[in-house]
């Protein structure tokens, strides 16, 4: 997608809508219900606008929606775009610079990922501090290709993604709606999915310092990043990776990741309400 061709989509959206949102949020599987906390709704499948991926994936419906919380104006992805279901990493990001246009300055990622880190539960909710992005580190980058320096520089920083400030006034609300004790900081890594992984690989993405791993966000965290959005990426763990070889532990599997999503969805809701509504004050 070229620069012209995320503005004539913005022409497109922006022309349906008088709303005008700061913050963004993108819905990890089982989460697309953070839509519902939005009044004055207006949603737009992603199927009827131009150029715009679809999503495939059970627990991601396919929406982008435009709302407010509490006076404020959020977009949301009710759905995201993972590489495994055949897309280009660069197409996966497509709907980030669309937010970038539409004016977006804090982008709030959520994810279901498995629990990697042995202190951590079902249920607990992952404030991710730090990425590896396993299946980028070879060339699978969104910002592969050539430049252009409108979006932002060539070569792009990663040091700072997870906005320090803003994983501050994350720990601050999660302590004050007592979520404090479901409150984790770690390292999300991606995998290209979709298989999951093999013990041998959880133990290796251990030794790497995962905390927790999943199948998107990194490549979402690099593309905001280059166009200077904030990044707030939260991890709802909704599985423990089976650690070791010939272990009667239930394998992954999608349903259970869907029903965790489901099961602590109001958790997340809480939390993510509470954030938009202090966002402004970091
Ligand atoms: O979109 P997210 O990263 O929340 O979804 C995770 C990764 C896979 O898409 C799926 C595996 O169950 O859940
Ligand atoms: N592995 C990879 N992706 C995931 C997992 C997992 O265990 N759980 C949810 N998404």
């Amino acid at each position: 997608y070229s620069y012209e061709s995320i503005e004539s989509i913005i022409k497109f959206i922006l022309s349906r809508t008088s709303q005008r949102p700061e913050i963004g949020i993108i819905c990890g599987t089982g989460m697309g219900g953070l839509a519902d906390i939005l009044y004055e709704k207006e949603s737009f499948p992603y199927k009827e606008i131009p150029d715009f991926p679809v999503s495939t994936v059970p627990g991601h419906l396919g929406f982008l929606v435009f709302g407010k919380l509490n006076g404020t104006q959020v977009i949301c992805m009710q759905g995201r775009f993972h590489v495994y279901e055949g897309y280009s990493v660069w197409k996966c990001v497509m709907p980030i610079r669309v937010m970038k246009l539409i004016g977006v300055r804090v982008l709030i990622i959520t994810n279901a990922a498995g629990s990697v880190n042995q202190n951590f539960s079902v249920g607990d909710i992952m404030l991710i501090k730090d990425h590896i992005n396993f299946s980028g580190l070879g060339s699978n980058n969104p910002l592969r290709g050539k430049n252009d320096d409108r979006w932002g520089p060539r070569f792009s920083p990663m040091s700072d993604a997870y906005d320090l400030r803003l994983r501050q006034l994350v720990r601050t609300i999660a302590k004050k709606l007592d979520l404090d004790k479901y409150l984790k900081e770690g390292v999300y890594c991606m995998i290209g999915g979709p298989s999951y992984e093999t013990v041998s690989e959880i133990q290796l993405l251990k030794l790497l310092g995962a905390d927790a791993v999943g199948m998107s966000t990194a490549h979402e965290v690099i593309a905001a990043r280059h166009c200077a959005i904030r990044v707030i990426g939260i991890s709802l763990i909704t599985n423990s990776c089976v650690m070791k070889h010939d272990s009667e532990e239930m394998p992954a599997n999608h349903e259970e990741v869907m029903e965790v999503g489901n099961l602590h969805k109001k958790d997340l809701e809480k939390l993510v309400t509470e954030i938009i509504m202090n966002i402004d004050t970091v």
